[in-house]
């Protein structure tokens, strides 16, 4: 379980974060949706310490991430995946190198490093493509090489800052379609950020609204969206509402 309590962090005069928050309960999918700079990066990285915050404090299983020497920290940090919107590859290295790369680097066994890499990429259905080069592969493909990086950890928790933000629309969905999967059936705890509205209306177990800095809403997907109370749950009622008036349904009525 995870649990962020009075997360703050202010870049020179601005407040990125402003005493958040925040649960994540074991097994849970959790949405983290706002407008663009409302400090929802800000706040997944300070999870694994990639931002430094003021102060708050961020318990996994009963540790406060935020008060953990470094070597506790490499441990940790083992323990939650992280999926980028970049997915930053070597371009040298086979799709199995790439995911091998950290668990080797950590110390393990190169033939179990391996055979984790070629289990995580099963389940992301790069199986057949473990000796290609990122460059043979498409950004979708390449995104979920970066999700079995992170699930060859084996992580308690998934963190996942918008991880479909730089491909390619068409692409968009073979990724989501894997972080559905994961989310439905391998019970791992995942934590967010995207602004895909429809994998946040079929996956999310909760929906968190941030806006400048702070949290306005929570609540289950059919709460959140339906029957919205704050402004920013508003306007994405009102965005979904528009987005279904152009659904395939109202799409075929044009074509005939
Ligand atoms: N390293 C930094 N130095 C200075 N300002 C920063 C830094 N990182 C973030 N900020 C600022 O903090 C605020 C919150 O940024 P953050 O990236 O957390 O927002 P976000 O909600 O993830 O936005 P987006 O959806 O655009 O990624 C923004 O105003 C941003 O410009």
């Amino acid at each position: 379980m995870l649990a962020i309590h009075n997360l703050y962090k202010q870049f020179g005069n601005l407040i990125a974060v402003n005493d958040l928050s925040l649960t994540v309960n074991k097994g849970k999918t959790v949405v983290l949706m706002g407008p663009s700079g409302c400090g929802k990066s800000t706040t997944i990285r300070a999870i694994n310490r990639l931002v430094e915050p003021d102060r708050g404090s961020i318990i996994l299983n009963g540790a406060n991430i935020l008060s953990m020497q470094p070597d506790e920290l490499r441990d940790i940090r083992k323990r939650i995946g992280f999926v980028f919107q970049h997915f930053n590859l070597i371009g040298r290295l086979t799709t199995a190198e790439n995911v091998m790369l950290g668990l080797v680097m950590s110390g393990m066994d190169k033939e179990l490093a391996r055979a984790k890499a070629v289990e995580a990429l099963d389940k992301v259905g790069l199986e057949q493509h473990l000796g290609h080069k990122p460059s043979e592969l498409s950004g979708g493909q390449q995104q979920r090489v970066g999700i079995a990086r992170a699930l060859a950890y084996e992580p308690e928790l998934m963190l996942w800052d918008e991880p479909t933000a730089s491909l390619d629309p068409i692409l968009v969905r073979e990724v989501l379609i894997v972080m559905e999967e994961l989310a439905r059936y391998r019970a791992s705890t995942m934590l967010v950020v995207t602004h895909e509205l429809p994998f946040a209306l079929r996956v999310a177990d909760e929906i968190v609204l941030m806006d400048q800095g702070s949290i306005v809403e929570v609540g289950a997907p059919a709460q959140v969206f339906v029957k919205p109370v704050s402004d920013i749950g508003k306007k994405y009622k009102e965005l979904i509402e528009y987005q279904m008036n152009t659904s395939a349904q109202s799409l075929a009525g044009k074509a005939e």
